[in-house]
């Protein structure tokens, strides 16, 4: 049977790895390895993006003393990476499947050099026929630069690696139209593009999670926005990723349906790199007006009123309209001093050119 995607992002969450008592559930990851096993053999490539690492650790060893939250993470995820990726390496080769671990920090998304590098890695190993496992790394990362969770990360991954699904999987069937505790609640099982969901999400999180459902809706929209479907669905349920894939319609779950409009790579990277901006630039009214409706415009000097910050040609800046909200980011033409001299003057280059300008 034809599968409807032919490259998909899948995103484990801790909780769908880890038992209520906070131990790695082999069973559950054995199941979940058997089917990325048979979509792998099935020709369809898969990205692995897995959390579990913090978890898996916690529950082996015990700290000597009371450690802060920072010395706390870098233990276990240093323990506990090794123990996932050393059980993922073992389940995998029952099936004869090569994997590898690719772990990352923000900063290495940050300049386009680095981006396309990470790119690369992953590109070599799926044109090798291995699985890339990818995690942040934890031990590391535990400064402002650090992903708001591995939803945030898997979005990044999806958009990256071109891939036509990104599927979170996390404890709960879907996102719910209330609280998932309600009876009366159901999963919404479509969301089509602007839906606003926001007042359905609680800020409640899973035991071991980090972000929540409200990093999942964020991600999931800005992905869906590039043109790759978004599934969030229960990864303790039997079976799921298959009939995710090969049920669509009769799979519990939430699916964003994607933009059919084409985003550029340069754009997709633009479009998460809103950790990395330097600096701001704020528009006027006439320019909030044009760059919020569907035209292709650039951000040219006579639309700009002030720029915030320093920062050098080729930074990437966030764009401010005339009521000071964050309408999207860009990548700029120009630093900071030369930006300055330019503002309000006609016939001048763009600032920040459409083809490096996300709005989102
Ligand atoms: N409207 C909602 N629908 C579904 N889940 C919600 C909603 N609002 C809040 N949540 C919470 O989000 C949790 C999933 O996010 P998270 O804890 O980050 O999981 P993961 O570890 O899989 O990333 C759910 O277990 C649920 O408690
Ligand atoms: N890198 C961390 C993941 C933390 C995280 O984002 O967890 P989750 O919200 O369950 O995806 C770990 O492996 O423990």
């Amino acid at each position: 049977m034809a599968y409807q995607f032919a490259k998909i992002a899948v995103k484990i969450g801790s909780n769908v790895l880890t038992r209520k008592d906070g131990t790695l559930d082999i069973t559950r990851m054995s199941a979940l390895v058997d089917q990325v096993a048979e979509l792998h053999k099935a020709g369809i490539e898969v990205i692995l993006i897995s959390s579990g690492a913090v978890a898996s650790g916690r529950s082996e060893i015990r700290a000597s003393k009371k450690l802060d939250s920072v010395d706390q993470r870098q233990l276990f995820s240093a323990v506990g990476q090794a123990k996932l990726i050393n059980r993922y390496y073992e389940l995998f080769r029952e099936h004869k499947i090569h994997v590898g671990q690719v772990l990352t920090t923000k900063e290495n998304f940050g300049t386009r050099r680095h981006y396309l590098n990470q790119k690369n890695c992953m590109m070599v190993m799926l044109q090798n026929g291995v699985i890339p496992i990818v995690n942040e790394n934890d031990t590391i990362s535990v400064t402002e630069l650090m992903f708001t969770d591995n939803d945030e990360l898997s979005g990044l991954i999806a958009s990256m690696m071109d891939a036509q699904a990104l599927i979170i999987l996390s404890n709960i069937d879907g996102i719910y139209n209330g609280s998932p505790s309600d009876p009366e609640t159901f999963v919404i099982s479509e969301v089509e593009h602007g839906k606003d969901l926001s007042d359905y999400i609680q800020t409640e999180k899973s035991g071991f999670g980090r972000g929540g459902m409200i990093t999942k809706t964020n991600i999931a929209r800005k992905v869906a926005d590039e043109g790759i479907t978004v599934i969030i669905a229960n990864g303790k349920r039997d079976n799921i990723l298959v009939d995710l894939l090969k049920k669509p319609e009769t799979t519990v779950c939430t699916r964003f349906i994607p933009s059919t409009q084409e985003v550029s790579s340069v754009k997709k990277w633009i479009a998460h790199s809103e950790g990395f901006a330097k600096g701001e630039l704020h528009i006027n009214e006439q320019a909030s007006h044009v760059l919020n409706s569907d035209q292709a415009v650039s951000i040219l000097p006579v639309g700009i009123t002030e720029i915030v910050g320093e920062f050098e040609k080729d930074d990437i800046v966030r764009i401010i309209d005339c009521h000071g909200k964050q309408i999207g980011v860009g990548k700029t033409s120009f630093d900071s001093e030369e930006a300055r001299e330019m503002i309000g003057k006609h016939g001048l280059k763009p600032i920040v050119h459409y083809d490096y300008l996300y709005i989102e």
